[in-house]
C-alpha cells in the first residue's frame, strides 16, 4: 500500500466499511478521514445499501446530503448501531484525542449514543502517551477568562502545564456548529488521562473536551503494509 496520508485515510476507511451492515443506523463523524468514509458508504448506498446516517457535523451533513446517503438527526434516531470517526491521536486502551476540525461535542454524543464506535486513521495518529496534539476543549463564551484559569488550575492539579489559546479561523474566534469556542491546551504527555479528563468535567464552563475515553472499540489504522486491527488493549 503507498505511504500517501490520503490513500491510508482510504484504506482505513474502506476497512470501516467491511463493519457496515444493510438496515444499520450510523454515526457519520467529523474530519478529512471520516469525509473518505462518507464517499465511500455513499458508493455502497447508490448500489442499494439501506443505512441511515446521523452527522456529527454541520460540514459531514452537508457532504452526506450531496453525496445520497440518507439522513436522521439524533433526536429522530437517538440509539445508533456504530459511529465511524477519525481521530488527532490514538492512545493505551483506545483512548483518543478528537476535535481538531472542532466536532468534539456532536462526536462525544453521537459516539455515547451508539453500540459501537470505531476508529480510522492513518499509523501517525497512534501515540504512547496522549497530548502531543494540543487538546480541543469546548468552552461557552460566557466568563470564557474565568473558563481557562479553571482549565489551567485543573492542568496544573495533574502537573500540565502549558499555552492554552482561544482557537481562531481567518482572525476570529473559531464558532463550533454548537455556538461555543474551543480552547486548545498544550499540556503536552497527559499520563493521567481519566484523572484529567474527569477533573475538566467539573468545571462549569467546559460544555466538552476531546479526550474520549472508554468510547471506542475498535480502530482501523492503515500502515504502508495494510491496515492494523486495534481492540482496545494496545
Ligand atoms: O473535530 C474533528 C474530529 O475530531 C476529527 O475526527 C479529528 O480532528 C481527525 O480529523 P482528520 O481525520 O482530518 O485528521
Amino acid at each position: 500500500m503507498a505511504a500517501d496520508p490520503k490513500a491510508m485515510k482510504i484504506e482505513a476507511a474502506r476497512a470501516a466499511l467491511g463493519h457496515v451492515e444493510d438496515g444499520m443506523k450510523l454515526g457519520l463523524g467529523t474530519g478529512s478521514t471520516a469525509d473518505e468514509f462518507v464517499r465511500l458508504l455513499a458508493e455502497k448506498v447508490a448500489a442499494g445499501m439501506k443505512v441511515v446516517g446521523v452527522p456529527t457535523s454541520v460540514r459531514t451533513e452537508q457532504l452526506a446530503r450531496e453525496l445520497g446517503i440518507p439522513l436522521a438527526t439524533l433526536e429522530e434516531e437517538p440509539a445508533l448501531d456504530l459511529t465511524i470517526d477519525g481521530a488527532d491521536e490514538i492512545g493505551p486502551g483506545l483512548s483518543l484525542i478528537k476535535g481538531g476540525g472542532g466536532a468534539l461535542l456532536r462526536e462525544k454524543i453521537v459516539a455515547a449514543a451508539s453500540k459501537k464506535m470505531i476508529v480510522i486513521a492513518d499509523e501517525s495518529k497512534v501515540v504512547e502517551t496522549l497530548g502531543a496534539f494540543p487538546l480541543p476543549i469546548e468552552v461557552n463564551q460566557f466568563g470564557l477568562r474565568a473558563t481557562m484559569i479553571a482549565i489551567e488550575e485543573a492542568g496544573r492539579r495533574s502537573a500540565l502545564t502549558g499555552e492554552i489559546k482561544v482557537r481562531e479561523k481567518d482572525g476570529k474566534p473559531f464558532v463550533t456548529d454548537g455556538g461555543h469556542l474551543i480552547v486548545d491546551a498544550s499540556f503536552g504527555r497527559i499520563p493521567a488521562t481519566k484523572a484529567f479528563a474527569d477533573d475538566l468535567n467539573m468545571i462549569p464552563g467546559v460544555v466538552e473536551h476531546g479526550l474520549f475515553i472508554g468510547l471506542a472499540s475498535l480502530a482501523l489504522v492503515a500502515t504502508p503494509g495494510g491496515v492494523k486491527v486495534i481492540d482496545g488493549k494496545h
